[in-house]
């Protein structure tokens, strides 16, 4: 079975304006929202392409009670540990030319609310996915990602992590299947910046070192390099597509990537997937549709 988890799930408040002026009222031409957060984007695309998943993670408020009702009328299955206090954080995302956004913190997690979800995460055994996505409240220690995986070790779950640098360094060590740094994670991750295809390379190779088994780098725009724990890697470039929103083409290529490899195992066709569902959101509003990978998948 495959798990989700996020901490900190979000509401996704769309609005698109021609121009952001700072310290003045500025006025959007539209808005839209979109129930989100890395591991919830990560569920929804999984389910979209019938990879059947659990959404778990902490809800609160009445924006948490729209996100539940929202991701089980889309049909996801989801176990989330409700908050007494505080509300699921809304996210500004703010179009113009470019995308400029403002993640909030989101609700504190109190201790008896964490024991509870790893509680939940007990029941995982071999042959699990767990994949965990996302910022956490600065409520919370800064080692908790690392606590979550010490308790979860030695039990034959494949692990997968998207995290900003200081959580994700934390949890190499426990081997992860997966770990999806984009460019700039990997330069904060690695020291500085990476200019050339073999400096990429080179810095893939130094968080497999560390432990990560594959390394999948995203690029935006320029596609994505791939570091196989076989120590074959491929480099894809990014299908073309009008970009009209790219939140969200992260989460999508991890599930599109293990959608691909838990068909077959095959990296090259996980890569291939993984590209094509990033591009896919990228070029959609919200997350992408099934129809709208798989055209992007079959044509590429
Ligand atoms: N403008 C784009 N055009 C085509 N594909 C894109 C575009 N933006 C993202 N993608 C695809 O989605 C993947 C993930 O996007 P990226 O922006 O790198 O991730 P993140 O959202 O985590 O920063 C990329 O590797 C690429 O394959
Ligand atoms: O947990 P964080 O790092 O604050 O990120 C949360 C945001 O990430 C997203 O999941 C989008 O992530 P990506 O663009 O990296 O795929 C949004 O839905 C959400 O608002």
């Amino acid at each position: 079975m495959i798990y989700t988890v996020t901490f900190s799930p979000a509401i996704d408040y769309v609005v698109y304006m021609d121009d952001l002026k700072q310290g003045e009222t500025n006025r959007s031409k539209r808005e839209t929202y979109y129930f989100g957060g890395k591991g919830i984007n990560v569920s929804t695309v999984l389910s979209r392409l019938n990879v059947k998943n659990t959404a778990m993670g902490f809800v609160s408020g009445f924006t948490g009670q729209a996100l539940e009702e929202g991701l089980c009328e889309a049909g996801l299955d989801t176990d989330f540990v409700h908050l007494e206090e505080g509300i699921t954080r809304i996210n500004i995302k703010i179009k113009t030319d470019q995308e400029t956004e403002i993640n909030a913190q989101g609700a504190a997690i109190p201790k008896e609310k964490l024991e509870e979800l790893l509680g939940k995460l007990d029941a995982l055994s071999q042959g699990d996915t767990l994949i965990v996505s996302g910022n956490v409240p600065n409520t919370l220690p800064k080692d908790i990602y690392e606590t979550m995986l010490a308790r979860l070790d030695g039990r034959g779950i494949r692990l997968v992590a998207d995290a900003t640098g200081p959580l994700l360094k934390k949890i190499l060590k426990y081997r992860p299947f997966l770990i999806k740094p984009n460019k700039r994670e990997l330069e904060e991750l690695t020291g500085g910046e990476i200019r050339t295809e073999q400096e990429l390379a080179v810095r893939a190779k130094a968080l497999q070192d560390q432990g990560a088994r594959n390394v999948l780098v995203s690029l935006g725009a320029d596609g994505a390099y791939l570091l196989c724990e076989d120590g074959i890697s491929y480099r894809r470039e990014a299908i073309e597509v009008k970009a009209v929103n790219t939140v969200g083409a992260g989460d999508s290529m991890i599930a599109g990537f293990l959608a691909g490899y838990l068909k077959n195992g095959d990296y090259r066709c996980a890569l291939r997937l993984g590209v094509a569902a990033g591009a896919a959101t990228a070029c959609s509003e919200g997350l992408a549709e099934k129809e709208t990978i798989m055209e992007l998948f079959q044509n590429n």
